[in-house]
């Protein structure tokens, strides 16, 4: 099986969860495409999905699915969506696409993070990845130069705008072993949005696509 079959049958198995009424959030990514994907088949009468970026939403509504305002949501069942790194703790990056800040609220919001992925993404530890770190672009240089003492390797996605008008400066060489910690460090850098660590708002469910089928595990 390729990745992308193996994408496939996680984000399948995700459809398990939603159920009929929920507000669901929908992640972004092209594991969570394929989820998107899924949805649009299996119709399944939701109240709507809050979406992480706008080509989530864009995608959603090609397909005729409802998408709602998270300010006119309160807190959601349930948010799906994919990941670059996942490690034993459901701790994961995320970021390869850019959009962690939305992802990470709207994870936030959620009682429960159901995470797909392909099995290579299950990781012993979080730190191969490069970090995604968003930036407002004032504070690129400065913000570049803090991760440097932090023991990190920045370089500016190039080309790159976010949907919230940021910047992305992929980060090399940090130490990950108390990604907690690491999160909020960033975080604490004037200029700095969000990071693509999900340490303090982990998945509760990790469905990875393997050639033996879904691997399931609960937190
Ligand atoms: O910004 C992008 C997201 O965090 C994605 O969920 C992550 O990069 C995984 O993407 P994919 O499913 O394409 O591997």
């Amino acid at each position: 099986m390729d990745s992308n079959a193996l994408k496939q049958i996680a984000a399948e198995a995700a459809l398990g969860y939603i159920k009929p009424g929920m507000v669901v959030g929908v992640g972004t990514g092209s594991t969570t495409n394929l989820f998107i994907d899924a949805l649009g088949k299996a119709k399944i009468h939701v109240e709507g999905y809050v979406a992480s970026s706008v080509a989530t939403e864009t995608r959603l509504k090609g397909l005729g699915l409802p998408v709602l305002n998270l300010n006119d949501t309160g807190d959601i069942p349930i948010y799906v969506d994919g990941a670059d790194e996942v490690d034993p703790h459901f701790r994961l990056i995320k970021g390869g696409g850019g959009a962690l800040t939305r992802e990470k609220i709207v994870a936030s919001a959620a009682r429960l993070f159901v995470c797909i992925a392909d099995g290579s993404k299950d990781k012993p530890m979080l730190g191969k990845f490069p970090l995604p770190v968003e930036v407002i672009p004032f504070a690129r240089s400065f913000v570049a130069r803090q991760l440097v003492k932090l023991g990190g390797n920045p370089s500016l996605r190039a080309g790159v705008t976010t949907d919230n008008g940021n910047v992305i400066l992929d980060v090399t060489g940090l130490d990950l072993t108390d990604p907690v910690t690491m999160e909020s460090r960033i975080n604490l850098i004037p200029g700095v949005l969000d990071n693509g660590i999900f340490a303090q708002r982990r998945a509760d469910v990790l469905l990875f696509g393997t050639p033996q089928g879904v691997v399931e595990r609960r937190a």
